[in-house]
């Protein structure tokens, strides 16, 4: 069985850090969408967003979405939106393998604030409504990432993560 794995989840719920490794693991390569959302526009993903508003940013998502090859050996860190708009959840089910990395809002903050990096145009620092505007957003999108084919709760690893994919999906270990 040749699948992609798609990792989804909250910002900061460990879809990159945790996608590259598991990647490592299974000997399949890894694909950040944001990366290659940055790279065909030649520009950063605040840039985008300051640049050419959100509408944009959502279209050119899903489209590079679209472009990711398909059945191949492939592990994708989504962006935190990237489920919930236009039929990008569908195809992300059609074409593999979804893991939902659930986080609560509050672990979301204080990663947030530890790691300092400051570039998620919908998540900023200096919001001092930072962890309402992460509940209200996960609220908002957590049935959508609740319908993923496999949920892992909280903090975890690659090789935790890896070992419930193979128990889920067996024929992946034929890898
Ligand atoms: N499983 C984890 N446990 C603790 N911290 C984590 C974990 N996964 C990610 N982090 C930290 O959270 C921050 C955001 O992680 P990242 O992988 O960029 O998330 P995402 O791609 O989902 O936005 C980073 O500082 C990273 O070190
Ligand atoms: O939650 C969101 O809507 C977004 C999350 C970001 O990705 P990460 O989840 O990797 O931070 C990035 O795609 C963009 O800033 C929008
Ligand atoms: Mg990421």
């Amino acid at each position: 069985m040749t699948t992609n794995i798609f990792m989804l989840g909250m910002p900061s719920s460990g879809k990159s850090t945790l996608g590259r490794n598991l990647a490592k693991e299974l000997n399949y390569d890894f694909i950040d969408l944001d990366r290659k959302i940055e790279v065909s526009e030649g520009k950063k993903i605040d840039e985008i967003f300051r640049l050419e508003g959100e509408e944009y940013f959502r279209k050119k998502e899903s489209e590079q979405l679209k472009k990711i090859p398909v059945d191949d050996k492939l592990v994708i860190a989504l962006g935190g939106g990237t489920p919930c708009y236009f039929d990008n959840m569908d195809y992300i089910k059609e074409n593999g393998v979804s893991i939902f990395l659930d986080v609560s809002p509050d672990k979301l903050e204080e990663r947030m604030r530890t790691s300092r990096r400051n570039n998620r145009p919908m998540f900023k620092l200096e919001n001092e409504n930072l962890l309402e505007t992460l509940t209200d957003t996960y609220n908002k999108r957590i049935d959508l990432f609740r319908t993923a084919s496999i949920i892992i709760e909280g903090d975890t690893d690659a090789s935790t993560i890896l070992w419930i994919l193979e128990a889920q999906f067996p024929k992946l270990a034929n890898r």
